[in-house]
């Protein structure tokens, strides 16, 4: 189980203070997957990184595997296994083996433990075959199965996963996603993604954070629900709050993918269809403001005309 209690971070840098996660509290059961999603700078890694006790909150606590965060860091850590892209995980001139029995063996297990529970990560993940192959050959999906396999060393009854598919291909995505099902199956996992797909495939339950700040939280069917459908519209021109619905531009008109209970919004359009909301409609619903409506459609004309205000 994984919660966090009224949990915030401020940063200082020189006199500026930055509230990366203010005052965020959610719960993730025990065995269940959970996502945290946002745009970029939201605080998702601040809180994976709390959570995994490498940076210490500003107020506030909170729980993983039923231990304080800031209290019992050792407890914490020893419950954990911590998948990010950030950070250089191992050695490149070292085989995939090699290295995990090496971070094995800091695990203060034997030599031979070492390389029995290296060989078992691996299988796990899919690589038995790569073994031996240099670390510095492996492609990023292999890189990325290799971090898995090392956060798996202690099997940890709770992962968290920050971007995990960041970088992967199509196929190789969908293949990781595949192995996180696989292997969350006991296992509490938090993970962090921009990617709709691994939210709707891995997430029981999603937590939308917007500078700083949890404002919406449920599984996908409560989020969907809670935005009704969604109506595609042709137009000719639209108020500048609704540009975050723009997904067509045209010489002469504009088709915009809008919930319905907005519509009114609009003085005239021609409905080409309805439809039942995914992911992506619900996170611009409620995450794209009216800051980012401006900035995407200066993108698209190259300026700043041509549009109700
Ligand atoms: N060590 C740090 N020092 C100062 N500011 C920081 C530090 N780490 C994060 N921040 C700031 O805190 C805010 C949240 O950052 P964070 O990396 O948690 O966002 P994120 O949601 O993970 O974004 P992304 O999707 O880009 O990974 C940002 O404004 C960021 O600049």
């Amino acid at each position: 189980m994984i919660k966090t209690i009224d949990i915030s971070k401020t940063f200082k840098i020189k006199n500026k203070e930055i509230k990366a996660v203010d005052d965020v509290s959610f719960e993730i059961e025990r065995n269940s997957t959970g996502a945290l999603v946002g745009p970029n700078g939201a605080g998702k890694t601040t809180i994976i990184k709390m959570l995994s006790t490498l940076i210490i909150p500003s107020s506030g606590d909170a729980l993983v595997n039923g231990y304080s965060i800031t209290k019992e860091e050792k407890k914490v850590r020893e419950s954990i296994g911590l998948v990010t892209v950030s950070e250089r995980l191992f050695y490149y001139r070292l085989t995939a083996l090699e290295n995990l029995i090496f971070f094995a063996s800091l695990q203060n297990l034997s030599l031979s433990d070492a390389r029995k529970r290296a060989k078992e990560v691996l299988e796990i993940v899919g690589l038995s075959e790569w073994g031996n192959i240099p670390y510095m050959k492996f492609s990023t999906g292999m890189q990325r199965k290799l971090a898995l396999a090392r956060a798996l060393i202690t099997d940890p009854p709770v992962l968290l996963l920050d971007e995990p598919t960041l970088g992967l291909d199509p196929l190789s995505a969908r293949m990781f996603r595949d192995l996180v099902r696989r292997i969350g199956r006991d296992k509490t996992i938090l993970l962090t993604s921009h990617y709709m797909k691994d939210i709707e495939e891995l997430a029981e339950k999603i937590i939308l954070l917007k500078k700083g700040k949890a404002i919406a939280e449920g599984n996908k069917d409560n989020l969907k629900n809670y935005l009704g459908k969604v109506i595609e519209v042709e137009v000719n021109e639209y108020p500048l709050t609704l540009g975050k619905y723009v997904v067509q531009t045209s010489t002469n008109y504009y088709i915009l993918r809008i919930p319905e209970k907005e519509l009114d919004e609009l003085k005239d359009y021609r409905v080409i269809k309805e439809e039942e909301p995914s992911l992506e409609d619900v996170y611009i619903y409620l995450i794209g403001d009216v800051e980012d409506s401006a900035r995407l459609e200066a993108v698209r004309r190259g300026g700043w005309g041509g549009r109700w205000g």
